[in-house]
């Protein structure tokens, strides 16, 4: 278990460990080492005084020696812990690191079937299991099984036939404790299971707090109800884990110590015969101790209880397939876009895009319109290659996606998201996040083009004021601009627009507009559009309907063929007159 538990963790941090774990290993086993020296000075001390007085000079070089073996011991314990714990982090740090970097080339699919906290949980609290087991658990158990491993050789060497029974029963003690290990580990699945539900529910309790207020009266309504549900399994989880091990530790308490005891019966059974009262009397003072210290090493494994489960999840994360990358990239030769018998579906068996054909010429600006979940968004997410397309080809520039591979995509393609995600820090780090390098001229400049300047600097601290929890300090539309800001500074050839603007005032609305417009210029732009009179003007309109294309063509072309957008685009004109009749 601890050698598969340690060849995981290095596995986990790509099969490097710091080197600085292994002197701490080494340095952890010196410490053992001078930890059972004293009772190898204490036997000998003790055989001498039974066998007549003992003179002043050997009692005092067995105290300096003990004294020795003390300084010693915590010489190699001061640099047993550092060197493990800064060995053990770093290598976990790495371990944090490929994971996170993995998490960014699975498909978006993969996190639409997983609750965030779920995911979250692997990242911090697995991995956290396993950074304790190499930071605090492989010193412990090193010292805890080579003292009693020395001792007891010691006690064999000193007579072989009580030695031997001291340790008779050992197996079944370590039976005992594998037992409750399989025990444990199947309540861990159930407690793991109760702490991800309860974080999932207190995650969502949190982040909709505000709902909870106004849809939950003064009890906190369902939601409420729903947390208090999940705490109370975590609770009973938690008492489960703890109380039902209790017997089985009992067991194997028992288990080590009866070896002593029958150690000393048969040693009384001998004694006047083949055994002295010297060797006796050795064997009750050196092994009970080193048996406790067995017991409480047995008792710090049974804590491994989460640490199986835990690398399990992390292995199969690992183990996601992500999106294949070409071993060379692909360059395309222009930017124009070509969809080809697309097909997609987000749940096997239902599919959301059924067989898509058009091209986009480089520099056009395409709107894709149609009503809500006919696969607007799931095609553009298909261009950015959020995902890889079931069936069919996407290519730009002649190239297809997956040959030119993510990396080399990214230089290819801006996406302004209709749900702005901002990044904890400042407002100059989420502007310039796809071009980490860019200077601060570059992000003023940028943030001027998308008509956020004026706000930002109106900030306390301009440019360098943190921006909350995504975003919380600001609103909709500032962030709308800022996440406009942040494509115009990544400065490429195709864009992916998500319209937003339905979400903020009428000014805001405007002026998001115009930086869009800004940064359509000279670009190949595809727009999602919720509201056809900000298309009109559009080269080319693709509208969706159930996954299908069932039209496309300019605005005045489609409202000519009275068709699905003649209908779209008649109900949101009525829409506007009623909203302005019923507000007069
Ligand atoms: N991650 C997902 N997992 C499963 N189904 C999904 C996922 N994302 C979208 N869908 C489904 O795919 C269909 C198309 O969704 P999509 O978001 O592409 O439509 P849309 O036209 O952009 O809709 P809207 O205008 O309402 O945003 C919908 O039926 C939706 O429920």
């Amino acid at each position: 278990m601890m050698r598969d538990l340690m060849l995981a963790g290095r596995e986990m941090a790509g099969g490097h460990t710091d080197p600085r774990l292994r002197t701490g290993l080494l340095w952890a086993a010196a410490e053992a080492l001078f930890a059972a020296l004293p009772y190898g000075l204490l036997w000998w001390l003790l055989s001498a005084l039974l066998g007549g007085p003992v003179p002043a000079v050997q009692t005092g070089a067995v105290a300096a020696g003990l004294l020795l073996c003390l300084g010693l011991r915590i010489a190699c314990a001061r640099r047993a812990m550092p060197a493990t714990f800064a060995g053990a982090y770093a290598t976990m740090g790495q371990a944090r690191l490929r994971l996170a970097d993995h998490l960014r080339q699975l498909p978006l699919g993969w996190f639409a079937r997983q609750r965030s906290g779920a995911i979250a949980g692997a990242l911090v609290t697995d991995l956290q299991v396993v950074e304790d087991i190499w930071a605090h658990f492989l010193g412990v158990f090193f010292g805890g099984l080579l003292v009693p491993l020395l001792v007891t050789a010691l006690l064999i060497a000193v007579d072989w036939r009580l030695g031997l029974l001291v340790g008779a029963t050992l197996p079944l003690a370590f039976g005992v404790l594998a037992l409750s290990q399989q025990v444990l580990g199947k309540l861990a699945v159930k407690v793991h299971a109760a702490n991800a539900q309860g974080q999932a529910e207190v995650l969502d309790y949190v982040q909709g707090i505000a709902v909870v207020r106004a849809f939950g009266g003064r009890s906190g309504g369902l939601v409420f109800e729903r947390l208090a549900q999940a705490l109370a399994a975590m609770r009973r989880r938690a008492l489960a884990i703890e109380l039902w091990p209790v017997p089985l530790i009992v067991a194997f308490g028992f288990a080590v110590e009866a070896g002593f005891a029958l150690a000393l019966w048969a040693g009384a059974q001998r004694l006047g015969r083949d055994l002295d009262g010297a060797t006796l009397l050795l064997f009750a003072v050196l092994a009970l101790p080193v048996y406790r210290q067995l017991f409480e090493v047995g008792l710090a494994f049974l804590e491994l209880r989460y640490a199986r489960q835990a690398l399990q999840r992390l292995r199969a994360l690992l183990a996601e397939p992500c999106l294949p990358e070409p071993a060379r990239s692909a360059v395309p030769a222009t930017h124009d876009i070509e969809l080809d018998d697309v097909h997609f579906s987000h749940v096997p068996g239902e599919p959301v895009l059924r067989g898509i054909s058009c091209a986009l010429p480089a520099g056009s600006v395409t709107a894709v319109v149609g009503p809500s979940g006919a696969g607007k968004s799931t095609l553009v997410h298909l261009i950015a290659r959020l995902w890889d397309v079931e069936r069919g080809a996407i290519r730009i520039g002649g190239q297809d996606l997956r040959a030119i591979g993510s990396e080399a995509l990214h230089r290819q393609v801006a996406m302004v998201f209709q749900d702005v995600v901002l990044f904890s820090g400042s407002v100059r780090d989420n502007i310039r996040l796809g071009r980490p390098g860019a200077t601060p001229q570059d992000v003023e400049a940028a943030a001027r083009q998308a008509g956020a300047h004026d706000f930002i600097e109106r900030l306390p601290l301009g440019y360098d004021t943190p921006v909350g929890e995504n975003g919380a300090r600001l609103s909709g539309g500032e962030r709308q601009r800022i996440s406009i800001a942040r494509a115009l500074l990544l400065d490429a050839p195709i864009l992916l627009l998500d319209e937003a603007s339905a979400s903020v005032d009428a000014s805001s609305a405007a002026q998001i507009q115009q930086a869009l417009s800004a940064l359509a210029r000279d670009r190949t732009v595809v727009v999602i559009a919720h509201r056809l009179r900000t298309v009109r003007a559009a080269d080319h309109i693709l509208v969706l309907d159930e996954g299908r294309l069932a039209e496309q063509g300019r605005h005045e072309e489609l409202l000519a063929r009275n068709g699905l957008y003649a209908r779209l685009w008649a109900c949101q004109e009525r829409a506007a007159r009623w909203g302005i009749r019923a507000a007069h």
